[in-house]
């Protein structure tokens, strides 16, 4: 369930008035995601996506809304934020935070194959190279601070191998030197469901909201974590392999970066074990967040620490 917030069509209507696209022909609450109240809008002049925004405070979306627009502008497949008549991305509907972007077209595909994961590689390197000129600067939100703060809160919920994994790997992460590593915006959560295609072309990326300043290397390893594992956990060779080489195609991956890759992929798969665990073992009142298996983040971390330094890269 999406819409957590219900809109009606004389109040977007009137919304819309303050708009450029033209009388509302159809809403439509989306049954997908789980953060924030989204519906599909059609007016006479186009289709897009209404956003409610039911958690994040307002004054972090302009980082996010200006991103997208920025992104846009570089010929990505984002959603553009609309401009109101007073020029402004972020008005108030329903009493929340609410923005309209420009709805893309395709869906998403869970078992992509090597030839997808390679443009889902160009993708990324696309956006992190037009984010490298991007005015705004916020550091990523679940990086390393985040995880120190987290792993403290959830601590106490695990059972003891765990918790000696977690310490474990704390330790080890504090110990890598990610100075070398070219840094800039990451989308930090280019999971296969936030990225829609259209035929065999990537027609969207969406849901834009972790992001933020960190290693480019980070994301490219929370992107293969969750597009090239088998059903074990093991990552795919071939489809890593592919994704790895349509990134550094458009952006050479360095010396640095090679050294890094192991850690990298231990770090992001920390990264979405806590943010699980955090949600399962602390939700927090009025958040209406699906609760996706820790579990399984765990597991992952488990395998990239056993594979050591033996793990598909480019060459
Ligand atoms: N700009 C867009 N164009 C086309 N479809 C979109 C767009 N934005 C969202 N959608 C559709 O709406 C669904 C929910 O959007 P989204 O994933 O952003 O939800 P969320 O609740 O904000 O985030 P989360 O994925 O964390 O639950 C997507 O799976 C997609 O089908
Ligand atoms: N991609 C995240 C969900 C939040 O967007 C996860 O799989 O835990």
């Amino acid at each position: 369930m999406s819409v957590f917030t219900p809109v009606s069509d004389a109040a977007l209507s009137d919304w819309l008035a303050n708009y450029a696209i033209g009388r509302l022909v159809e809403l439509r609450g989306i049954s997908a995601g789980v953060q924030n109240s989204n519906f599909f809008v059609t007016t006479r002049l186009g289709r897009y996506v209404l956003t409610l925004f039911e958690t994040m405070p307002r004054s972090e979306l302009p980082f996010y809304l200006h991103l997208m627009a920025h992104l846009a502008r570089h010929g990505l497949p984002v959603p553009a934020p609309i401009a109101d008549l007073d020029n402004e991305y972020l008005g108030t509907l329903s009493g929340k935070p609410a923005v309209l972007v420009r709805r893309l077209s395709g869906a998403s595909d869970m078992a992509p194959d090597a030839a997808r994961c390679r443009k889902m590689g160009t993708m990324l390197a696309g956006l992190h190279l037009a984010g490298q000129r991007f005015g705004r600067r916020q550091l990523n939100p679940r990086g390393a601070q985040w995880r120190e703060r987290t792993a403290e809160a959830v601590r106490p919920y695990l059972v003891a191998d765990e918790q000696r994994l977690l310490d474990a790997e704390l330790r080890f992460q504090a110990s890598i030197d990610v100075s070398a590593l070219p840094e800039g915006v990451i989308h930090a959560d280019a999971f296969r469901d936030n990225v829609l295609w259209d035929e065999d072309q990537i027609g969207g990326v969406i849901d834009f909201y972790f992001a933020g300043n960190d290693a480019l290397l980070f994301d490219l390893a929370v992107t293969v974590n969750d597009w090239c594992s088998q059903p074990g956990g093991e990552l795919n060779a071939e489809r890593t392999r592919a994704l790895l080489r349509g990134y550094h195609a458009e952006r050479p991956l360095t010396a640095a970066e090679r050294t890094a890759w192991p850690a990298m992929l231990r770090a992001a798969a920390l990264r979405f074990w806590l943010s699980r665990a955090e949600d399962f073992h602390l939700p927090r009142s009025g958040e209406m967040v699906l609760v996706k298996d820790p579990n399984e983040y765990r597991d992952l971390l488990h395998l990239r620490i056993a594979a050591g330094d033996s793990l598909p890269w480019v060459d």
